[in-house]
């Protein structure tokens, strides 16, 4: 079950310290509360509080206490509502809390005074763990810009909300008076992002962007929009004061601040935020900082949804539909995995064979699109035949209609071969497997994708195609984003074979694990 942990902290340098003990409470989410030496203070407020510092001077220590939980594998949210007002004497958080972490030795008594008198949402059985505070290192440096605006706005896409994105996001939060914009890129602007068809919805994006901020600080009004352009609302609203960005982002700030003047608007302020680097890269395709691009490279080869149930079908043996774009390397995931053990289906391969003289779909494609398909020995030219039917949406529909029936029993048969002969996992590699229907033939889809711009230049080199006819190719195929609806896995073929081959064993790996614990293999070997 998700468990909502709430790590009490008074030294930040000491987060990565306690790390670990906190991990062993199997958590999936952890909010993080500074209090600078104030835990007595909010047990027992006093009506005169010193006057406190200005928020933003808790900006390094905030970006601290990130790093140190990269690598954990935890949606964090560090607090900011009681750094930016001392006055509070409650911690509110959107979900209620399981367990309480102390970086301190404390009472029972204390910790329980503490659970009652400051936590707003708890959880009925909520324990306390205070954990050891060994020695302390020293606090990082406050930062000495301390100012704060009234209106503070920012950008980007947003993707699998990471660290760096919350470290960005606190920042603005941190300096912010009133009202905080931020825009969240919409699908127009995301075309050129590494597995861009990987990147969440914008709303959705949207809505994680608002619900963390809603969580370390609920006491400023945010205003989230999508943005179809890089400058968004930036160059129109007069009332922005500041804009918050990252080292790559900079030049964008910049070039806001150029329109602005240029339309006799008050240039924002431009706080720049270094991008955090990565405390464990996984794969070596993976980028040197923190990044949504790393976390969708680490999506490739692992389960994204649960198959849909397919009770028309007998358990074993267990069909997986291939399919994938023209050009896409569904060929050499489909070796790959032949290789490691599934029986293979080249339905490209199988349609061939039907075309042989002798076949009745010999006859029925001469007696619709001519003789002109013969070559010199009487066979169907298949070259000719592309050249009629791609860039012919009616003359390939019409070839579909007669192959497609006839293939899918040719496919049967294959499909009966290899399971007598002990295949159990058995893998149907088709270039148009979802338009043909036959996603329902099988148990579940994979997905192998690359860039169009890939795929026309993989097209010019295998196909000898030029580039106006690659792109026709590839163009006539459904995107990427409709070919992975519904599909349990996703595979890319963009990088190194090797990384490919990987992918595919992770794929392979993650695909026994589950038909183990839904029972598929009832004894038998997968
Ligand atoms: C349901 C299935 O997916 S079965 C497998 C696909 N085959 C079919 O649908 C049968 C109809 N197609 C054919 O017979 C052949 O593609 C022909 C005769 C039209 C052309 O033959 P060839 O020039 O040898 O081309 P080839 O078969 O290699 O196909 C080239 C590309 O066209 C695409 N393609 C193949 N069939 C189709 C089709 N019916 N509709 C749209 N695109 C198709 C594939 O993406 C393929 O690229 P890939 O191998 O990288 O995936």
């Amino acid at each position: 079950m998700a468990k909502t942990g709430l790590l009490v902290v008074t030294n930040p340098s000491r987060v990565a310290r306690v790390m670990p003990d906190v991990q062993k409470h199997f958590l999936n989410k952890l909010y993080i509360q500074y209090l600078p030496t104030r835990l007595s203070r909010l047990l027992t407020p006093t009506s005169s509080s010193p006057s406190p510092p200005s928020p933003a001077v808790f900006s390094k220590t905030v970006i601290g206490m990130y790093s140190q939980t990269l690598g954990h594998n935890l949606d964090v949210a560090v607090l900011l509502a009681y750094l930016k007002n001392p006055g509070l004497t409650t911690i509110h958080t959107q979900k209620p809390i399981d367990v309480v972490f102390f970086d301190q030795v404390l009472s029972g008594d204390e910790m329980n005074a503490f659970l009652k008198k400051c936590l707003a949402n708890v959880t009925v059985g909520c324990t306390v763990v205070s954990l050891d505070n060994a020695d302390g290192e020293k606090p990082p440096e406050a930062d000495n810009d301390e100012r704060m605006y009234d209106n503070v706005v920012l950008g980007g896409t947003f993707d699998r909300l990471h660290a760096g994105h919350k470290i960005l996001l606190s920042e603005a939060v941190l300096r912010c008076r009133r009202k905080l914009t931020v825009g969240v890129t919409d699908e127009s602007m995301l075309k050129s992002k590494c597995l861009t068809e990987l990147i969440g919805a914008c709303h959705q994006r949207m809505s994680d962007v608002l619900e963390f901020l809603q969580d370390i600080d609920p006491n400023i009004e945010y205003d989230v929009v999508p943005i179809s352009d890089p400058f968004g609302p930036t160059i129109v609203e007069p009332s922005f004061e500041m804009i918050v960005v990252s080292d790559e982002t900079l030049r964008g700030g910049l070039k806001i601040n150029e329109i602005r003047t240029e339309k006799s608007m008050k240039p924002l302020v431009v706080h720049s935020v270094n991008l955090l680097e990565s405390a464990n890269k996984q794969e070596q395709e993976e980028e040197d900082k923190v990044s949504s691009g790393n976390l969708r490279l680490r999506v490739l080869g692992t389960r994204l949804s649960k198959p849909e149930p397919r009770p028309n079908l007998p358990r074993l043996p267990y069909l997986i539909g291939l399919t994938g774009g023209i050009a896409s390397g569904k060929s050499s995931v489909g070796r790959r995995l032949e290789e490691m053990g599934a029986g293979l289906i080249d339905c490209d391969s199988l349609a061939h064979t039907l075309y042989k003289q002798g076949e009745p779909l010999h006859g029925k494609l001469v007696e619709f699109f001519g003789s002109s398909i013969l070559d010199a020995e009487g066979e169907i030219d298949r070259k000719v035949l592309g050249s009629l039917v791609f860039g012919d949406k009616a003359k390939l529909s019409a070839l579909n209609n007669m192959v497609w029936p006839a293939l899918w029993e040719r496919t049967k048969t294959e499909i009966s071969k290899l399971h007598a002969c002990g295949k159990n996992i058995i893998v149907v590699e088709a270039a148009v497997l979802r338009q043909a229907g036959w996603e329902k033939n099988c148990h579940e889809v994979w997905v192998s994708i690359i860039p169009p711009a890939e795929a026309v230049r993989r097209l010019k080199d295998r196909n000898n195609l030029d580039e106006d006819a690659a792109w026709a190719r590839v163009s006539a195929q459904p995107p990427n984003v409709e070919q992975i609806i519904g599909a349990t896995t996703v595979l890319s073929t963009l990088w190194t074979y090797d990384f490919t081959q990987r992918q595919v064993s992770r794929a392979w790996r993650h695909l026994h694990e589950y038909l183990e614990k839904e029972g598929f293999s009832q004894g038998n070997k997968l």
